[in-house]
């Protein structure tokens, strides 16, 4: 029998209390040092896994999931070992625990800092040989050397503070940081080669990027002070590893200290056994503390994913703030019922390729993020005619392959602030429609809704003003306006035991067309809309799944 819980796969060591937390809602399978097609035969049954830098979660891994896994958490910051591309296409959510570890890395930093100066390992080493060599481990100072700090963010900012107590003066290159934060810790923020140039001691902490692959390499090395040092606890492929041991066999880099590698572990030990070269096995993040919060982090994180929540840490999908969220809620869900009730408004054989959505509100544009609402239109409009599963990852993704457009318009209105939206609106152009009155007097089909009490309503269907609350599902029926209609149809479906939840009708004027929308909770058969589209008022009718 299929359990209940979700199955999520811990793929390295994990922190006790993250793993606990996972226990109390899904089965837990932590199996370690796994070869890629171990992984790959695991990963279809899981719905999520959990890993640190030392597993490639590679494009392999999330075809070998068969749609199951639904969230990859990284616990820690760089994700450049996980294939977001693929993670993306496959509407997998990556989560990452981006803080709980950043002070162990900013004090690794600084630990290697001190001991490259210092000549501390090879020292150690040294007397544990057997020799006492004062002489030749005499170090060099920190204070009123010139640090520079290449990416001033959460690590970089760190390293900054702390180094400033050491002494230092310190300059930083992070060509996206806000200058003010780094003025507001005494930090000048610089140009790489003014950075390079005119720094003693050089400390990386950027990510891995194609802009900031091998960064540093023969021409950077060339513009340094002679006899620099390097440190680097950011990744391993930020320094091009053999021109740093041409660099470091020249003199011109005097010391390097590394705790990250281009392939790690590093199969060429020239870099690693150089004398001038301290290396830790990547242990920055490997503090007791550290690993309990980056455990606890990434765990909620998942957990919260599996539930359906959406991630503040989210990788590949937009961070949206608690706040924002509840604010969205109702407007999420109509937003993927207005998008399913259109789609289902397109005749067989009109392909779906621009669609237009119109937010009505009186906030202002940019305290409107949409990015939400998007996705689950797209959602509303993709999931009825496909296979595809599409959500929140991979919503933009989905509708690019399918080469449908969706263009965003503001309608600003004069009415409360305390909605975030009035109304929205989706059109879908250059279609036919199965039911001609959804179509506008320009000739796209068009839907409109609000939520009313927190449940969304359709208030629009082409010209016509109907309000149906989208809840089951819905009948569409055009007639002319007279009355008893109302009674022909609802007794036609209360003989077939069919609850009618909700009924309106829009009309144009008396005794013209009318548009009657009817909310019911269950489908009716065939034989029932066959008598509904039979009685002689009925001029068209369409049954929509909600
Ligand atoms: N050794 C370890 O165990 C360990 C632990 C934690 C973090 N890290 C690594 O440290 C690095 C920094 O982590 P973080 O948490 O501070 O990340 P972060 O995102 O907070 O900071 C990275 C900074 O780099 C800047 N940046 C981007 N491109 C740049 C470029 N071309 N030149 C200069 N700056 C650039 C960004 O603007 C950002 O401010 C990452 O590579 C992360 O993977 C390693
Ligand atoms: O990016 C990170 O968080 C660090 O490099 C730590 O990696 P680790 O979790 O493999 O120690």
């Amino acid at each position: 029998m299929c359990s209940p819980k979700p199955t999520v796969l811990v793929a390295e060591k994990l922190g006790e209390a993250g793993v606990n937390l996972l226990k109390q809602f899904a089965d837990v399978d932590c199996s370690y040092n796994l070869t890629s097609k171990e992984l790959c035969t695991k990963i279809s049954l899981c719905d999520a896994l959990i890993v640190r830098s030392g597993t490639k979660v590679s494009r392999e891994v999330f075809e070998s999931s068969g749609g199951r896994l639904k969230v990859v958490g990284r616990a820690g910051v760089g994700i450049d070992n996980v294939d977001l591309a693929a993670a993306t296409e496959h509407g997998c959510l990556v989560v990452n625990a981006p803080t709980a570890n950043t002070v162990a890395a900013a004090e690794h930093g600084i630990a290697l800092l001190t001991a490259m100066a210092r000549n501390i390992s090879q020292a150690d080493a040294s007397l544990k040989a057997g020799k006492w060599l004062r002489n030749k481990y005499v170090g060099v100072s920190l204070v009123g050397k010139t640090l520079a700090v290449m990416g001033f963010g959460k690590v970089g900012s760190e390293v900054a503070r702390r180094a400033k107590g050491l002494g230092m003066h310190v300059i930083a290159h992070d060509p996206y940081a806000p200058a003010d934060r780094a003025r507001a810790t005494g930090v000048e923020l610089v140009s790489f080669d003014e950075a390079i140039a005119s720094a003693d001691f050089i400390s990386l902490h950027m990510p891995l990027t194609p802009a900031t692959n091998k960064i540093l390499n023969d021409e950077t090395f060339a513009k340094m002070k002679k006899g620099v040092r390097i440190v680097n606890v950011a990744r391993g492929g930020v320094i091009d590893e053999d021109a740093l041991v041409r660099a470091l066999d020249a003199g011109i880099v005097a010391q390097a200290a590394l705790d990250v590698f281009t392939v790690e572990p590093p199969k060429d030990s020239k870099l690693v056994q150089h004398e001038n070269v301290t290396a830790t096995p990547h242990l920055g993040a490997s503090t007791m503390e550290a690993q309990e919060g980056v455990a606890i982090e990434i765990a909620e994180a998942v957990v919260g994913a599996l539930n359906g929540e959406l991630a503040a840490t989210a990788v590949n999908a937009p961070m949206v703030p608690a706040e924002v969220l509840s604010e969205l809620k109702p407007f999420v869900a109509l937003a993927e019922k207005l998008g399913r009730l259109a789609v289902q408004l397109v005749a067989g054989g009109s392909g779906v390729k621009s669609v237009k959505v119109i937010y009505g509100s009186a906030r202002a544009p940019d305290d409107l993020d949409t990015r939400l609402l998007r996705a689950m239109i797209t959602k509303g409009l993709i999931e009825p005619i496909s296979s595809s599963f599409v959500n929140l990852v991979n919503a933009d993704f989905t509708a690019k392959q399918r080469g449908l457009r969706i263009a965003e318009e503001r309608s600003l209105l004069n009415g409360s602030l305390e909605s975030p939206l009035e109304f929205i609106q989706v059109q879908i152009s250059s279609v036919d429609s199965k039911f001609a009155s959804a179509l506008s007097d320009s000739g796209e089909i068009r839907v409109e809704g609000r939520v009313k009490d927190g449940i969304p309503h359709v208030t629009k269907v082409g010209s016509f003003e109907v309000d149906v609350s989208l809840e089951g599902s819905i009948i569409l029926c055009r007639q002319v306006d007279q009355p008893g209609m109302i009674g022909k149809v609802g007794s036609i479906l209360s003989e077939e035991n069919v609850n009618v939840s909700f009924m309106s009708v829009g009309r144009i004027a008396p005794r013209k067309h009318a548009v009657m929308a009817i909310g019911v909770d269950e489908e009716p058969t065939k034989e029932s809309l066959k008598r509904i589209g039979e009685i002689p008022a009925v001029e068209e009718f369409v049954y929509l799944k909600i």
